[in-house]
């Protein structure tokens, strides 16, 4: 199966995961860092989700589901337990929701890859369905790989290249600073957190630019 990958942005649409249980809270998880409006439908839900709950994160639903639950929903994730109930999500699903099912049974409008978020750095892995433990494993390496100094050193790179966007108007200079910027020293200093040496380097760059 070829899925198609994009990043969406659900900010302030509503999702409604239907079971309460791990995978409901593995779901939940990966929701949160958005402003999703996130409900919950389920009899149970576990002590994670029951936290997000009382801290005004998620809406909980405490009891079985019913249809009219789908009201509205961009997503929907049928993670019950149960088949019949899994079953009865996707009927109440309209064809223009889009529907996850953690028994990959059905109707599969997308599956949900592993993430790793480094503020403004996204990776994410997909087997396709094929073997959900690699992709777990290989999550693991990614953050490992790319630990969490990342995140600065991305916010460093937005900030540098906007500098340069905003300040140099050839075009040809332009491009040339931007992939200057991925130079292995300054990836060095931002893990270090050496924010002058950074910035001097840029700017410098910058000044030699000017001069040519
Ligand atoms: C990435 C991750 C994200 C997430 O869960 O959101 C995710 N599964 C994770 C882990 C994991 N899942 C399972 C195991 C046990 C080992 C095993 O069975 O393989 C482990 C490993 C572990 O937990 O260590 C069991 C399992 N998973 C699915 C089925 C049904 C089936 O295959 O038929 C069954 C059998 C259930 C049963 O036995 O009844 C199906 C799906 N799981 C997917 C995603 C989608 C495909 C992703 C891909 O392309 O790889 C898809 C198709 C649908 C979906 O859920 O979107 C998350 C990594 C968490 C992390 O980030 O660390
Ligand atoms: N995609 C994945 O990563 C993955 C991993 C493991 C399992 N699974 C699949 O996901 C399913 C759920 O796994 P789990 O570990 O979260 O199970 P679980 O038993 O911990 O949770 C099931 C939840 O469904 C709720 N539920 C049952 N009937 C309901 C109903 N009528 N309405 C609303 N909620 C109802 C239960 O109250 C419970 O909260 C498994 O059966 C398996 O098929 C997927």
């Amino acid at each position: 199966m070829n899925y198609f990958p994009i990043m969406l942005n659900i900010d302030h649409k509503k999702v409604v995961v239907v079971g309460g249980g791990q995978v409901a809270r593995q779901k939940i998880q990966a929701l949160l860092p958005t402003k999703a409006k996130i409900t919950v439908v389920s009899p149970t839900v576990t002590d994670e989700i029951e936290t997000y709950v009382y801290e005004g994160k998620v809406k909980w639903i405490n009891r079985y589901f019913e249809p009219t639950d789908l009201e509205g929903a961009t997503l929907i994730f049928a993670v019950t337990d149960q088949k019949e109930v899994n079953d009865a999500v996707e009927q109440a699903t309209q064809p223009w929701q889009l529907l996850s099912r953690a028994d990959a049974k059905g109707r599969v409008d997308f599956i949900n890859p592993a993430v790793v978020r480094r503020g403004d750095l996204t990776l994410t892995v997909a087997t396709s369905g094929a073997h959900p433990g690699l992709t777990r494993k290989l999550k693991e390496d990614l953050a490992e790989q790319f630990d969490e100094t990342y995140s600065d050193y991305i916010e460093f790179l937005k900030k540098a290249r906007r500098e340069i966007i905003e300040t140099v108007s050839d075009k040809q200079k332009k491009r040339e600073l931007i992939a200057s910027l991925l130079d292995p020293q300054l990836e060095q200093w931002a893990k270090e957190q050496n924010w002058e040496k950074c910035n001097e380097y840029l700017h410098k760059m910058m000044e030699d630019q000017d001069k040519v």
